[in-house]
């Protein structure tokens, strides 16, 4: 069962793909020119995380203005300088970036990337400008013991620890159970997001009294079969893998993202107060 909330204008709903480690230049190309014939729906706050290689082709090939946010999955937390194969958060900045992505599980899982690792990446794209999305979530042994809400708060709160409680209204978080994620993964039930989402807004409550983060967003095996339930529960969007690696599925999970903020614009009007 879901619940529908009541869009808080004027904050959109997120709806971001990363291509992880996938597609040459020419597919990057051809996904960004076929969708470039999408209108994004208005209330729907479009984002692309194209590996690194791509990032310039993507920026070409967009329309001139433009809504989509276009970023990448990783940057160096330290200053430019002797960090060889690594590019910094300046560096990305530079190169047309707005958005990282930080502390994926499966860079803390396959590459060694710890929460201060991750804390620091985090200070450092809002030093630089840039959007962090910071990814938590957990694997399915800390679930199946029943402790994925204080592991994901304990992800929260380590990775803004460094973050001055301001600015935490630039973060945008995705939670992503581990189990979720990938081949293999399979998508979280919405009651099995709604006390996690709590949990992290009450971590956020506890750093940065009275700060709502820029985002709060659900991630893991998100199709269109799967969305909308997903986006009627109380969450600023969704960051989506497989089911957005073609422009036409990108396409589509907009077009449910558009629903979605009809129907929250609807119950908002159903309780506006009666003007007398
Ligand atoms: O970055 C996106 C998430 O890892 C989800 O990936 P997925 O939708 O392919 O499961």
């Amino acid at each position: 069962m879901t619940v529908l909330h009541a869009r808080t204008e004027p904050r959109p709903l997120w709806l971001g793909t990363s291509w992880k480690m996938t597609k040459t230049l020419a597919e990057s190309r051809a996904y960004v020119e076929e969708l470039g014939h999408t209108v994004v729906p208005e209330g729907v706050q479009a984002f692309l995380l194209p590996p690194l290689t791509s990032l310039h082709v993507v920026l070409d090939a967009l329309p001139t203005g433009s809504p989509v946010l276009v970023g990448v999955q990783n940057a160096h937390w330290g200053p430019d300088g002797p960090m060889t194969g690594e590019v910094s958060m300046t560096q990305v900045r530079d190169a047309g970036a707005q958005v990282v992505e930080i502390g994926h599980s499966e860079r803390r899982g396959l590459l060694g990337e710890t929460d201060e690792m991750v804390a620091a990446k985090v200070a450092a794209a809002l030093d630089a400008g840039l959007v962090p999305v910071l990814c938590v979530g957990e694997p399915w042994s800390v679930r199946s013991a029943g402790r994925a809400d204080a592991y994901v708060a304990d992800q929260v709160r380590s990775a803004l620890a460094d973050v001055d409680p301001d600015d935490v209204s630039r973060v945008v978080v995705a939670y992503e159970p581990v189990w979720a994620i990938g081949e293999g993964g399979r998508a979280a039930e919405p009651a099995d997001v709604v006390g996690v989402l709590d949990a992290i807004r009450g971590a956020v409550a506890d750093l940065a009294p009275g700060v709502r983060l820029r985002a709060l967003l659900y991630g893991g095996s998100v199709t269109t079969e799967n969305a909308t339930d997903l986006l009627d529960l109380d969450l600023d969007g969704l960051f989506v893998g497989r089911a957005a690696w073609t422009a036409a599925g990108f396409t589509a999970l907009l077009s449910l993202g558009g629903r979605a903020v009809d129907r929250r614009d609807e119950l908002s009007s159903t309780h506006q107060p009666r003007s007398r």
